[in-house]
């Protein structure tokens, strides 16, 4: 008998220290596998802890992917559990991307005073 997982279970395997996904009903660990996607890792983390049955079919993976996936099993879904919401291990929130852009502004604001005022001082 295989391992059955619940949702909630999977939901905490959502970081590239432990990344499981969901394809198809059943439970797979990429976390061995995130350097190797071909498809890069991001776009497996964006999934971690969740339901990829959709994505995963949608790029239409070959024999080889499946041949993969198959080393990668480790157990089925408990399909009576409930999907929660899993926060993606990737993301950077806006407020985060935010504070990036501002760092830029504050690094351009301060080179154009430094060239302004070594202009002003060379004239
Ligand atoms: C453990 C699960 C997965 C395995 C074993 C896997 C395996 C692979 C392999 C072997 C390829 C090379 C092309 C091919 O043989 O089909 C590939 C490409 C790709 N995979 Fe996955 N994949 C997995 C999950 C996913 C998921 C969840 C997504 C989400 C959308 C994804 C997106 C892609 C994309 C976009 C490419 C194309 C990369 C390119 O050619 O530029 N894969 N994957």
């Amino acid at each position: 008998m295989s391992k059955v997982y619940t949702y909630q279970e999977i939901a905490e395997h959502n970081t590239t220290e432990s990344c499981w996904i969901v394809i198809d009903g059943k439970v797979y660990d990429t976390t061995k596998f995130l350097d190797e996607h071909p498809g890069g890792d991001e776009i497996i983390l964006d999934l971690a802890g969740q339901d990829a049955t959709e994505s995963f079919e949608d790029i239409g993976h070959s024999d080889e992917a499946l041949k993969i996936l198959k080393k990668l099993y480790i157990g089925d879904l408990d399909k009576t559990s409930k999907p929660v919401e899993v926060v993606s291990a990737s993301s950077t929130t806006s407020e985060e991307a935010w504070q990036g852009n501002a760092n830029l502004v504050m690094i351009i604001a301060a080179l154009f005073f430094a060239v302004a005022y070594y202009i002003a001082n060379n004239k």
